[in-house]
């Protein structure tokens, strides 16, 4: 999903929300540019307009989980769940919910970590969205998928507030595909084919350059890759594990 096609580009509360989110240079650690979101809540507006964008998208979708990430996952989660009348389901780190859970390791942009989820909470053919504050390498929301999965729900699509582009360039054989080429590609629908057997999964509304877009995730199995169609129309594309560039 593209913001032109959903009626977003231009819209004036991506600039809003882009600007009530406080960008912490060195936090937690020296070269990390934080995104915090706590600025987000403090604007009763810009906080309302962000979870409203999620509903408008998420309401007509038949989706019965919104499945939230500790901690800022839970911040916008229970919001959009109420709205669209779906139950939510929090994935929690390790060693704090007291059910059966199943649990899912994944790496981080600072360090590894680990979500479980209560196994009971979820029931097989549920639809199932994802919420987070934002997404870095992608680890976190794989994990949560993973856990989904596991129990037999479909995950439509995962939804951030905050896409990042970061990390590493590496040559891929992705980088034969000229943004251009690929952003139509994918507009035709014909990119699928070209990459392989990848589903669409992820839609964030905005990056941390301030750059708002939306942005298709497309999955295979743990590896990632984020198509994202930034301001003023640049595209970008992250394979996550080992593979991550930009156009
Ligand atoms: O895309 P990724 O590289 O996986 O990173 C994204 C995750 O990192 C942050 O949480 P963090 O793990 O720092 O936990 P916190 O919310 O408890 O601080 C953020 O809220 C996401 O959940
Ligand atoms: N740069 C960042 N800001 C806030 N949360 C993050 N999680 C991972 N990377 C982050």
């Amino acid at each position: 999903m593209f913001a032109a096609e959903n009626g977003l580009k231009g819209d004036p509360r991506l600039q809003a929300i882009s600007d009530a989110i406080r960008v912490v240079p060195h936090f937690p650690k020296q070269g990390i540019m934080f995104q915090d979101i706590t600025t987000l809540l403090l604007d009763h507006k810009a906080f309302k307009d962000t979870v409203d964008i999620f509903v408008d998208r998420y309401r007509d979708m038949g989706v019965s989980v919104v499945a939230g990430v500790e901690a800022r996952g839970f911040m916008f989660g229970p919001s959009i769940a109420l709205a669209i009348g779906a139950k939510f389901v929090p994935l929690r780190k390790p060693k704090k919910l007291p059910g059966e859970v199943i649990a899912e390791a994944y790496e981080l942009e600072y360090g590894t970590d680990c979500l479980e989820m209560h196994v009971e909470a979820v029931h097989p053919g549920e639809r199932a969205i994802v919420i987070d504050d934002l997404v870095a390498t992608g680890g976190t929301l794989s994990a949560a998928i993973r856990l989904l999965e596991r129990v037999g729900a479909e995950v439509v699509e995962c939804a951030c507030v905050i896409g990042l582009r970061e990390v590493q360039v590496i040559p891929s054989p992705f980088q034969c595909f000229p943004s251009s080429c690929l952003f139509h590609s994918f507009r035709k629908k014909k990119v699928c084919d070209e990459l392989g057997d990848f589903s669409v999964h992820f839609v964030t509304v905005g990056d941390k350059d301030k750059n708002f877009g939306v942005l298709p995730l497309f999955l295979e199995r743990q590896n990632v890759i984020v198509l994202t169609l930034c301001f003023p129309g640049k595209v970008g594309l992250i394979r996550c594990m080992d593979l991550i560039l930009f156009l």
